[in-house]
């Protein structure tokens, strides 16, 4: 996976978006400059059936209007079903072999990780690129592993040099920083842009800290 596509993964579901609309919202943040798309659908009142599966559909057309790869979370079914560009998965969505066998060599595969030996375990099965996390608390994910911190990138990147990774879990502009220079080719986020009364300017900032921070400003 090109590394420079992880700079600002976005991340979304129906349950983030304070009752405005989705797609909205998706089209402020991709306007504001994020670079990937994970259409995260889960909890309660999320959808479901058919009105998931056009959801997904509307999410993949805006984010190829712009030139962004969309990615499922953990619903294989559906990323196929609509031939997302890719599929992420965490340590409980299922054996990581057994979902690059279902979605084959050319469907991006992203995995969640939370220290060396899940990283090492998914650069083995051929995950394209890794989340890390969480970095920082969240409250966005009620069923998170402990808080890590960005030394965790750090350690798994000088083991993993070729590996994508992307930070995630309770980052913020001011908290893009650490988790760029310990390693990581982007920061994955949800409450930061979707959250926030100005998406598109949300987006338009976090991108500039992360450009700031891979250049080493
Ligand atoms: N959804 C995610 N996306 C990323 C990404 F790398 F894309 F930033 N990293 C981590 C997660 C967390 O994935 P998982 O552990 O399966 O939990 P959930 O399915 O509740 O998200
Ligand atoms: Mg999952």
């Amino acid at each position: 996976m090109d590394k420079k596509k992880l700079k600002l993964y976005f991340i979304l579901g129906t349950v983030n978006v304070a009752g405005r609309d989705p797609l909205v919202v998706l089209e402020e943040a991709l306007k504001g400059g994020v670079t990937c798309f994970q259409l995260r659908e889960k909890g309660p009142g999320a959808l479901e059936g058919e009105a998931l599966r056009s959801f997904a559909e509307a999410c993949k057309e805006l984010c190829h209007r712009y030139n962004v790869p969309f990615i499922v979370n953990d619903d294989v079914a559906l990323a196929l079903e609509v031939k997302a560009d890719g599929v992420h998965i965490g340590q409980e969505d299922g054996d990581i072999s057994a979902v690059r066998r279902q979605i084959g060599p050319s469907m991006l595969l992203g995995v969640s990780t939370h220290n060396v030996e899940e990283a090492l375990a998914a650069a083995e099965t051929g995950a394209d690129y890794i989340g890390i996390g969480p970095i920082y608390s969240t409250k966005t994910k009620t069923d998170t592993q402990p808080v890590i911190g960005p030394e965790m990138v750090r350690r798994v990147a000088s083991l993993l040099p070729g590996l994508p990774i992307v930070g995630i879990g309770g980052l913020s502009e001011r908290k893009a920083r650490a988790v760029i220079q310990a390693g990581a080719s982007g920061i994955a986020v949800i409450s930061a842009i979707a959250g926030q009364d100005d998406p598109l300017e949300a987006a338009r900032r976090l991108k500039g800290a992360v450009r700031l921070s891979l250049t080493g400003v």
